[in-house]
């Protein structure tokens, strides 16, 4: 018998999740059934959409997030023992797996792809769902044309970092707006062609002087006044991929912005959102081509390592309140 731990969300969250929101439990898990295998987990993802979705599920619930483990027993053919696996089965230090299920957004378990030679960690970050979102939520949504102009907030954290790499590798100049001095000093050492601290910064005043001609790409993280300052600054038929919104998610009432109707009419702009789900089926595609630029050094990820089963939940928080500079993983 296995001893298990896991972390389970006992409340909805009100305002920044807290320690007492969740208890670790201990269980024995129970012998394998055919179609499972038994991992045991090496590397957890912290990212916003724990926080994001934590009000759509009802409590107590395993908190879900992607992981990547080694497979130590197996009633599962494909997945022989020593296979590398990513999953979605959260934050737990081993885990059964049903091979078969297929009822997870999130996707089936597969096989960590041949990084060779980079860090398994990867998996949950520039190779795994995170790199999934970058590739496909910028190159779909906003088709990039060489010399155009692209602003990503959320610049230095795990999805933004990519974006703003992949728009170079695209042959795009690209601003980022990012929440620290240090932050920025790394965008711009990575390639980034204006970094800008949006703590600190007179927000449309910087723009303005960084993207004189404006803004024909935006790839938006964190919603708020701050997108409509960019929008507002678009150029004709420019492109908005609306990822995320992290400014908002620990607020009950969201927040104003100003109005975008003008901007997005006189400007014929398209906005879209999405769920890097949508792309599930190609995620292979997005692999091979972020581990290509990766060992070609076009694409530097960065990751924010934290340590120990018992730090998940700080991780978690440290994320949401700006810790991490690149992917935030933690290391069972
Ligand atoms: N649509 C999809 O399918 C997906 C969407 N996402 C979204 O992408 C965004 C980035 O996710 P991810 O790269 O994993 O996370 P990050 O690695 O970017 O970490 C979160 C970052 O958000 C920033 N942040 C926190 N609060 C605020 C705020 N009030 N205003 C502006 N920035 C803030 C912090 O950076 P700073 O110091 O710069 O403030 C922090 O480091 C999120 O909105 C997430 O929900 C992610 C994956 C898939
Ligand atoms: C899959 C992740 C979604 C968001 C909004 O973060």
């Amino acid at each position: 018998m296995v001893k298990a731990r896991k972390y389970v969300v006992k409340n909805t969250f009100k305002g920044l999740p807290k320690r007492e929101d969740y208890e670790i439990v201990e269980y024995e898990l129970p012998a394998l059934k055919n179609g499972e295998i038994l991992v045991k987990v090496e590397w957890v993802s912290v990212d916003p959409y724990l926080r994001a979705y934590n009000a759509r599920y009802p409590t107590p619930y395993d908190q879900f997030s992607y992981q990547v483990g080694l497979v130590e027993d197996s009633k599962d053919p494909r997945f022989p023992v020593g296979t590398r696996v990513v999953s979605h089965k959260g934050w737990c230090d081993y885990c059964i797996i049903d091979t078969n299920d297929t009822k997870s957004d999130a996707g089936k378990v597969y096989k960590l792809p041949n990084l060779k030679g980079l860090s398994n960690s990867l998996g949950v970050g520039a190779v795994g769902m995170p790199g999934a979102t970058a590739y496909f939520g910028f190159l779909e949504i906003c088709k990039p044309k060489a010399g155009e102009t692209v602003v990503v907030t959320g610049a230095a954290g795990a999805v933004g970092s990519l974006v703003g790499q992949i728009a170079k590798i695209k042959g795009c100049k690209v601003i980022g707006f990012a929440g620290s001095d240090d932050k920025v000093k790394w965008l711009e050492e990575i390639g980034f062609d204006k970094a800008i601290n949006y703590k600190t910064a007179d927000v449309a005043a910087a723009l303005k002087a960084a993207a004189p001609k404006g803004v024909d790409c935006y790839f938006d993280n964190v919603g708020g006044e701050i997108s409509s300052t960019i929008i507002n600054q678009m150029n004709d038929n420019g492109r908005v991929s609306v990822c995320g919104a992290i400014s908002s998610y620990n607020d009950a009432n969201l927040p104003k912005a100003p109005i975008l109707q003008p901007s997005i009419v006189f400007h014929q702009l398209k906005i879209e959102g999405f769920l890097v789900w949508r792309w599930l089926d190609r995620q292979p595609e997005a692999f091979a081509e972020l581990i290509k630029w990766i060992h070609s050094g076009q694409l530097k990820p960065r990751e924010h390592i934290t340590e120990g089963f018992e730090n998940i939940f700080d991780a978690f928080v440290g994320m949401l309140n700006g810790e991490n500079t690149g992917k935030a993983v933690v290391k069972l």
